[in-house]
């Protein structure tokens, strides 16, 4: 690094000191915490996107967003060229960038850094990061330390979106990376017209009234409501009515959202009674999660859940039964060139039931790791059709390269040989589903008209679709610790090695119960351990969870040192 640039960095990085008495990691998605505690660690973020993109010499993405948590927090995170989470290999020096106590401290690790990873800051090599935001009011300040952070690298160049949903700006830094056209309308482009292209290859006789038929989403008050509503206009062959949108002074993730009906299993604001029985979906904060859900009855504020793990079923039955008539009309010789390998990836908060299912019912090869996307994304990635989800909604499916030119060509093939036979049709699904969903990161939006196709296509309800298995009656709780890095945890988390002595105690209190099974973890995105629990009845289940609550508090929370 030359003297110029070291002299910049000193002085921008002066003007955003990190505060005091507070340490803060990437952890599952990115850095967050209460939006006043963010400025310096933005600023740096900015620093370590332009150096990626100097390193990859692709477009980085920076997103400003902290997703389903409360509207004061906020956080900040980085896409690498392939749309995907930025590569854990970097996420120490991310957590050392933003923890350096002063600048000189900060500017020393960016030179060792640079030298340890052979990064080229001069010469004609330049660097560009692209910029998104959620609604949350304070992004608009954030957005502007970023491009501070970015401008103190010399040849970095920066555009900023404004406010996008976080699979948006994922998918246009995935896009820009192939080559192909890659703003904001692109997307929507790509999705209507694949998503019409589904909906012309509906069997006939499946005769839908889309206005009795109509889907209600709630919003969250975030960014997915008004991103919506624009695909929306761009679809005829869908109704649509969109809630808690944010402009009617509902605020963000209060009550609403995703996250909130899937953990608490309520009806999120402005649902009610006149919408029993309907088919409803629900986004979070920044669009990255859907579930569906449908109101119980109008004496309870219970939802019937639909969570990721049964859109995560939908989705594998349609991949699968696509592929089998695919195969019915291939010669064997050709179909045994091909034969897709299909997998599924989940986390421990998968329903066991839905585990059982996909493996049973589909014989699916079923995978776990542990919590966050970044971890699913990497598994799904190793198959030619991979699947995956968290039981809170995010997720996607991915298609291998190889995979996709084969059915490309095959479905030319299928064209030239038999124009419109079911094998065709079959193909041609499933290059539209391969444009539709978002393969760059799990899409709440792409997600939804996927959904939407496939129960027009299978001619179900949202209670059919429902009804495919019995969800286990399961409980998450949230518990407040001194410290919750001290709970160490192996075997995609579901064991805890630190502590010594809890994990015993959690295996004693679970064997009371049958079908009983519960584990914590850290949150990586909030100052938290979770608590998750399954058994036989809800009853049962409440008692679990609450037991194993207490447990993490005697061994960690305020009275236990
Ligand atoms: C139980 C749960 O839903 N955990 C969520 C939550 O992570 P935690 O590390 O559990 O706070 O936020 C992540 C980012 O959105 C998401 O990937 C993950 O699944
Ligand atoms: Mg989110």
């Amino acid at each position: 690094m030359n003297e110029e640039q070291v002299s910049l960095l000193l002085k921008s990085a002066a003007l955003f000191p990190p505060p005091h008495g507070v340490k803060l990691s990437y952890g599952t998605a990115g850095f967050r915490a209460d939006a006043s505690l963010l400025q310096s660690a933005v600023f740096r973020v900015g620093i370590l996107a332009a150096l990626r993109s100097f390193k990859t010499q692709s477009v980085i993405g920076l997103m400003i967003t902290a997703s389903h948590n409360k509207v004061t927090d906020n956080g900040v995170k980085v896409a690498d060229p392939n749309g995907g989470m930025l590569s854990q290999d970097w996420e120490p020096f991310a957590d050392k960038l933003v923890n350096a106590s002063t600048p000189q401290l900060l500017v020393s690790f960016i030179v060792e850094f640079i030298k340890k990873e052979n990064i080229q800051l001069v010469g004609k090599l330049s660097a560009e990061v692209w910029l998104g935001r959620d609604t949350r009011p304070s992004g608009e300040s954030l957005i502007e330390v970023a491009k501070e952070g970015i401008n103190s690298i010399i040849g970095a160049a920066v555009l900023d979106f404004g406010v996008l949903t976080t699979p948006q700006l994922h998918w246009m830094i995935r896009a820009r990376s192939k080559g192909w056209k890659a703003t904001e309308q692109n997307y929507f482009e790509q999705l209507s017209s694949s998503f019409r292209c589904l909906m012309d290859l509906t069997p006939n006789g499946i005769k839908v009234n889309v206005e009795d038929d109509k889907l209600i989403v709630d919003g969250a008050n975030g960014v997915g409501g008004e991103k919506l509503e624009i695909l929306n206009s761009m679809l005829n062959n869908l109704a649509i009515e969109v809630r808690n949108c944010g402009n009617d002074r509902g605020i963000l993730n209060e009550g609403v959202g995703a996250d909130y009906v899937q953990k608490e299993k309520l009806i999120p604001r402005g649902f009610g009674s006149k919408d029993v029985g309907k088919r409803c979906a629900s986004l979070d904060g920044d669009a990255d999660r859907l579930v569906y859900f449908s109101v119980l009855s109008d004496l309870s504020n219970e939802v019937d859940l639909v969570d990721g793990d049964k859109i995560l079923s939908l989705f594998a039955i349609f991949v699968t039964e696509q592929l089998s008539i695919l195969y019915k009309g291939a010669d064997p010789e050709t179909h045994s060139s091909y034969q897709a390998r299909v997998g599924v990836v989940q986390t421990a908060y998968a329903n066991g039931a839905s585990t059982d299912y996909l493996k049973q019912s589909s014989g699916l090869e079923v995978v776990l790791t542990p919590t966050g996307v970044k971890f699913l994304h990497e598994k799904a990635a190793l198959y030619d059709i991979g699947i995956y989800f968290e039981a809170n909604g995010h997720g996607t499916i991915l298609f291998s390269d190889g995979f996709l030119s084969w059915l490309e060509a095959k479905n030319n093939e299928l064209a030239s040989i038999s124009e419109g036979s079911e094998e065709q049709k079959a193909a041609m699904r499933l290059l539209a589903v391969s444009r539709l969903i978002n393969q760059a990161v799990g899409d709440a939006l792409s997600g939804l008209l996927l959904v939407e196709s496939i129960l027009q296509y299978k001619g179900w309800s949202v209670h059919k679709w429902a009804g495919l298995y019995e969800d286990l009656p399961s409980r998450q709780l949230k518990v407040k610790v001194v410290d919750r890095t001290a709970v160490v945890t192996e075997n995609a988390q579901t064991v805890v090695v630190r502590p010594l002595g809890i994990q015993d105690a959690i295996i004693a209190e679970t064997a009371k119960y049958p079908r009983g099974r519960s584990f914590i973890r850290p949150s990586g995105t909030e100052d938290v351990i979770r608590v998750y629990a399954e058994a036989s009845t809800q009853e049962a289940v409440d008692n679990l969870a609450n037991s194993v609550a207490m447990l993490v508090d005697r061994y960690l929370g305020y009275g236990s040192s």
